[in-house]
């Protein structure tokens, strides 16, 4: 069957989003494992993702990939480092979530573009970086695990592992706010739901799964393939 007459997309992108430490991760096994047990068929993905464009990324993050000048080096631009998330939605969606949602799976993924407002908009215009992201599939459901920018602190200190570009308790603080300029305006075309990230693992488990047996209950928003 050529691409253009593939049958509608029947599965569901479901999306957690949170500041550095909110339990994104955590919550995104989790959720697997309740809807596989339930009999779903479920695919756990991530951005950045695995894709060369993604590695490249997370090299960026720690400092391991770095730009070269007569002063010595310095982190990638800020327009760069957007560019290049943008990029590695391109290719995570093509690779990854489409093939996935086309097969009836539910997908879910550790961030999307609503990192991209939140974080590259705390330093860029977020009309510049959701015109880079134009091409993002929204969507059906995203989680926005809540915590405070103390909690999240001292989840991503007891996790261990290096220092990334964006772990600075001032910068997390200028994205929390970020974020609740994004969700106002991705919340527009998307559904949104806050969850409250300061409870227990079990708890914000429990909440998420009130959300995605709700979107799981109704049929599929969507009906082209691209
Ligand atoms: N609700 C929670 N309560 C307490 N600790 C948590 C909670 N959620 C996650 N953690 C722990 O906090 C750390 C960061 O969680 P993680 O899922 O990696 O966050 P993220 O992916 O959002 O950066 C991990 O050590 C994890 O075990
Ligand atoms: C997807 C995405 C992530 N990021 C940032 C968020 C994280 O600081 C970093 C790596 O993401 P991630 O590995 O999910 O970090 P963590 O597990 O600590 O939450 O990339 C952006 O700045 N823009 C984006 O579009």
């Amino acid at each position: 069957m050529s691409p253009a007459r593939k049958p509608a997309r029947s599965g569901r992108l479901i999306v957690l989003e949170g500041l550095d430490g909110a339990g994104t991760t955590t919550q995104v096994e989790r959720l697997a494992s309740a809807l596989r047990a339930e009999g779903h068929p479920v695919l756990t993905t991530r951005e950045p993702s695995d894709g060369p464009v993604g590695v490249l990324i997370r090299q960026a993050l720690t400092g391991r990939v770095v730009l070269p000048g007569s002063s010595g080096s310095q982190p990638l631009a800020q327009e760069t480092l957007a560019l290049l998330y943008a990029a590695d939605r391109t290719d995570h969606l093509r690779a990854k979530v489409l093939p996935a949602l086309e097969a009836g799976q539910v997908v879910l993924s550790d961030r999307s573009v609503l990192s991209s407002l939140a974080y590259q908009g705390a330093s860029l215009p977020m009309e510049w970086v959701e015109s880079i992201n134009a091409h993002a599939v929204p969507a059906d459901l995203t989680l926005f695990v809540g915590v405070s920018i103390e909690v999240a602190a001292r989840r991503r200190a007891a996790r261990g592992g290096p220092e990334e570009l964006f772990d600075a308790v001032e910068k997390q603080r200028r994205i929390s706010k970020q974020y609740e300029a994004a969700i106002r305006l991705r919340g527009k075309r998307e559904h949104v739901v806050r969850i409250d990230g300061d409870q227990p693992v079990e708890a914000v488990t429990a909440d998420c799964l009130v959300q995605v047996r709700k979107l799981l209950g109704r049929k599929p928003r969507r009906a082209a393939v691209r």
